[in-house]
């Protein structure tokens, strides 16, 4: 911005900068760096151990970092005017007194923020909990406690979300509702980041990834882009595999067989093959280039960096 003034957008950017969190043993965070941009939901990823939750919780002022920053706005979370109008989270499955209610249980948190009591049913209304707002906390299924988590993070109307394993728990309709939800929080503007072990799901969900594996920052960018940036493969069926194998065999490819005619080839792409097929001629009965999804993506950036440490 040319006037020195902050962009509208600014106040829900969360930047991670050296971020750094040494327990006794266990170097959990290590110097990480990345940003979330607002109107994007990204979706945070790494392996069991990576380091997910002790990040989200330092962006919280949960955790205290060893060292580096991880501010929202341009601010530390305690240094946030209201934090619960600016930021909302859900880090674990919902837990509420048992014996309360959905919309009490609500109300509480609204009592003790100072936000307005209506919030409490109007949150409900927001994640589709309304018929079951009087029914007691005890009788809600992980779906339902999951929905009340969000309804509680979404009762200071926050610029931004974060959210760990949101997922968890929910049957294929929970998800897909998750999905909508999320995707409608982002296209009002708001900052979603939330880590998943689901990476199809992700794939679905996320316009942006963070992807870290042993503490450490592995990709981070548009999902297209992460994806794009990963090798293709060319998937080739025919009747005269060895002959084709032979002719690729003077070039750059790699070839995979599996003995019944179909070859999965690396290293050139689809019309390298059809022409290399055409030249030696082999019939070819399918020829397509594969696009990595965002799992093989994900395995094959994380690889040998996974593991419980
Ligand atoms: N309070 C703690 N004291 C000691 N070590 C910890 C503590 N919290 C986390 N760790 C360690 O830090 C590392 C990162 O853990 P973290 O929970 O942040 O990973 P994660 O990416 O969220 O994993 P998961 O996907 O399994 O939930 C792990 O080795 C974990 O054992």
């Amino acid at each position: 911005m040319t006037d020195g003034q902050p962009s509208p957008t600014n106040d829900a950017q969360i930047v991670v900068s050296g971020l750094t969190k040494q327990y006794r043993n266990v170097l959990a965070v290590n110097n990480l760096s990345f940003t979330v941009e607002p109107g994007r939901v990204t979706g945070f990823l790494g392996p069991n151990g990576a380091g997910k939750t002790t990040t989200l919780r330092m962006l919280l002022n949960l955790v205290t970092p060893t060292a580096g920053t991880a501010t929202i706005g341009g601010h530390r979370y305690p240094a946030l005017a209201d934090p619960l109008r600016h930021v909302g989270a859900v880090l674990e499955a919902s837990s509420a007194h048992k014996g309360r209610t959905g919309v009490n249980h609500l109300r509480v948190i609204c009592a003790a923020a100072g936000l307005p009591r209506e919030r409490a049913d109007q949150a409900l209304e927001l994640v589709g909990l309304t018929p079951a707002a009087t029914r007691k906390f005890k009788g809600y299924s992980l779906g339902m406690k999951q929905r009340l988590g969000i309804a509680a993070a979404m009762l200071g109307d926050p610029r931004v979300l974060i959210l760990d394993e949101p997922a968890n728990g929910l049957d294929p309709e929970g998800i897909r509702w998750m999905r909508g939800f999320l995707k409608g929080l982002a296209a009002e503007g708001r900052t979603v980041l939330v880590s998943s072990h689901l990476l199809s799901e992700m794939q679905l969900l996320a316009d942006d990834v963070v992807i870290i594996a042993a503490g450490q920052l592995v990709r981070q960018g548009p999902v297209d882009q992460v994806i794009g940036s990963m090798a293709q493969g060319v998937r080739v069926r025919t009747p005269q595999a060895d002959v084709l194998t032979a002719a690729l065999a003077e070039g750059p490819a790699t070839v995979e067989s599996d003995g019944q005619g179909l070859l999965l080839i690396s290293g050139v792409d689809a019309p390298a093959v059809g022409r290399a097929a055409l030249a030696a001629g082999v019939e070819l009965h399918e020829l397509t280039t594969e696009r990595p999804d965002l799992e093989r993506v994900f395995l094959e950036l994380t690889a040998g960096k996974a593991g419980i440490r």
